[in-house]
């Protein structure tokens, strides 16, 4: 049976549901996260945003044809010229200015999720890259989803609803939606082996997405 970006999932499927349901998206969903667990959140997934928009240059620099290249190239621009503007904004609305963005320091687990991305793309090819940037850029449009389909989600006076509509936009779905495709349409062509890598790659980027949101619980302990 041919592989697929369902496979991938299928293989790390602890992980992915450990990421995807992690307490900080459920606390989200139900309001009862702790403001300054969303506050951490939200600084460090700024410094991460610049970082994964330098990944994706990366994959354009790395594209072999114009339609890879107009490809990254589209999700570079979702996080340059939409997800950041509306990070930027989201901030503001929560007292953080860009002057505070711009002076953070950088927490380990921002450290270790971009520069491993950025290693994968580096020292592997341009499927290696797309791989590792997958359960960021796929795996925040399933959590929307998830959000959506949860009895426990609050949906009137929610203090996190800007951001889920963030991700439940049809822009964002869309982005998630072509890069899994995407990905279906290589993984299918892969022996058991160079998968095998693969699927490394993803559950190493998985495990690296739900520290990040671990750390956005432990700074409000
Ligand atoms: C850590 C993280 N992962 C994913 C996304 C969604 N692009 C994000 N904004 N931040």
């Amino acid at each position: 049976m041919a592989q697929n970006f369902d496979s991938l999932k299928q293989a790390c499927r602890d992980q992915w549901q450990a990421y995807i349901q992690h307490p900080f998206v459920a606390g989200v969903s139900e309001a009862t996260l702790p403001a300054a667990a969303f506050r951490h959140y939200l600084q460090q997934d700024y410094l991460f945003l610049v970082h994964f928009a330098r990944a994706w240059g990366l994959a354009v620099y790395k594209s072999r044809d114009m339609s890879e290249l107009r490809h990254s190239l589209d999700n570079l621009k979702t996080i340059v010229d939409t997800e950041m503007d509306l990070h930027v904004d989201y901030c503001r609305a929560w007292g953080i200015d860009q002057e505070e963005l711009q002076n953070l320091p950088e927490a380990q687990e921002t450290l270790a999720y971009t520069r491993f991305v950025l290693d994968c793309g580096h020292r592997g090819e341009l499927l290696d890259l797309h791989v590792a940037l997958a359960p960021c850029l796929i795996g925040y449009a399933e959590i929307a989803d998830w959000i959506s389909t949860r009895s426990q989600t609050v949906s009137v006076d929610n203090p996190y609803q800007a951001w889920i509509d963030m991700y439940r936009d049809e822009e964002y779905q869309q982005a998630a939606h072509r890069e899994h495709l995407w990905l279906d349409e290589r993984l299918a062509e892969l022996s058991p082996q160079r998968f095998a890598q693969l699927t490394t790659t993803f559950r190493d980027a998985t495990r690296l997405e739900a520290a990040f949101w671990q750390m956005g619980l432990d700074a409000a302990r």
